[in-house]
């Protein structure tokens, strides 16, 4: 980390010149808590897109799909565990009001990991929903749930687990196939068949009536508690965030993992810079901290976020 900027970072954050502080999270922020990002190979799941799954169109078109993604996300999720770049912003969040500032966190991530972290509910705004949170789907029943970290959610989710098939248990199954194995990018051998293409644990088919179903009308489809492409932010949220923005000027925004390519999460950035505040960008790849006139920190959001706010 360049020691040069990371003092006149400190220098400004610790005066009271910078009294409101906004962060803006995205996926890079739980990279190194072992949860993919959507950008690379982190954004294809089973060869499909994450973003082609996350439309309502893919979930009227094809429930099943789109719910083995979703188990197999949440099932990541749970797994994963806070990083130290989550619990440097929570930290904040408990300190800032004793030290005179007003802090807020706006994160993209659906994955609970900065509440999982204990960050203070009130200074956190998901503005994408969460994996944890299910919804009816029927249009004439508002039953949700918040906080269900069952896992699998119906017997017909279980397998969702892997996204490949796993040599070991495949090498006792098909002792005389010739595959050739290789090591993939979560570290598990994957299975290179013949063709050369990994191989994914096959998508099932599931019947409707083995997806999770609305307990309270008994007759609607669950849907996992996220905002899809194409839908609207949650209006309290979009409020909160407004409201804060609005009701004193913004000082300084961090902007944490995240490539700033979905709105409206990305016109925040925009609309800080505008009240004339500061701005910070946290990110292991160079091309995502051009065009940053603020401070530039590349590297791991779990490293150098400690750094930078003790
Ligand atoms: C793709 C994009 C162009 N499309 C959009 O933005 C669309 C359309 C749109 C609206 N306005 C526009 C204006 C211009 C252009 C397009 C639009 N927006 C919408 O559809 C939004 C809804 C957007 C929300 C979609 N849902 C998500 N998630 C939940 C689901 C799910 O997760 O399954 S978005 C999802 O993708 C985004 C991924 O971005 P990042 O988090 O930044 O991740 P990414 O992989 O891209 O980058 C990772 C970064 O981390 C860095 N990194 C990696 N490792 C580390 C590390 N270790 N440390 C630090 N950094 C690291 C990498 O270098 C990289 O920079 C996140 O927001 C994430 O939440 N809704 C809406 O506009 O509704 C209208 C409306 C209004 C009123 C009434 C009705 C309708």
């Amino acid at each position: 980390m360049n020691q040069g900027s990371l003092a006149s970072f400190h220098e400004y954050i610790t005066t009271d010149k910078c009294r409101t502080i906004l962060a803006l999270c995205g996926a890079g922020l739980s990279a190194s808590s072992g949860l993919p990002t959507f950008r690379g190979s982190g954004g294809l799941w089973k060869n499909y897109s994450s973003m082609d799954l996350a439309t309502p169109d893919a979930f009227n078109v094809d429930p099943g799909l789109v719910w083995q993604f979703y188990s197999y996300r949440r099932y990541k999720a749970i797994q994963a565990k806070p990083n130290n770049g989550h619990y440097a912003l929570s930290q904040l969040s408990k300190v800032a009001a004793s030290k005179g500032k007003k802090f807020l966190t706006l994160t993209q991530n659906v994955d609970g990991l900065s509440r999982r972290a204990h960050h203070d509910p009130e200074q956190l705004l998901e503005l994408h929903g969460s994996l944890f949170t299910l919804k009816c789907t029927s249009f004439d029943c508002t039953y949700t749930e918040n906080n269900n970290f069952k896992h699998p959610l119906t017997p017909q989710l279980q397998g969702c687990e892997e996204e490949w098939i796993n040599p070991r248990k495949r090498q006792r199954r098909t002792e005389n196939e010739n595959e050739n194995e290789n090591e993939n990018e979560d570290g598990k051998d994957a299975v290179i068949s013949t063709t050369g293409s990994p191989e994914f644990t096959p998508v099932k088919e599931i019947p409707r009536s083995g997806l999770p179903t609305c307990p309270q009308c008994k007759t609607g489809l669950l849907r996992p508690g996220v905002v899809w492409f194409g839908e609207s932010l949650p209006f309290k949220v979009l409020d909160q965030a407004d409201q804060f923005i609005m009701s004193q000027k913004v000082d300084l925004i961090l902007v944490i993992g995240t490539s700033q390519s979905v709105w409206p999460a990305a016109g925040y950035v925009n609309r800080v810079k505008l009240q004339g505040g500061k701005v910070a960008i946290f990110n292991t790849d160079e091309e995502d901290l051009e065009g940053c006139d603020g401070w530039k920190f590349l590297g791991d959001a779990a490293e150098l976020l400690p750094q930078a706010l003790k």
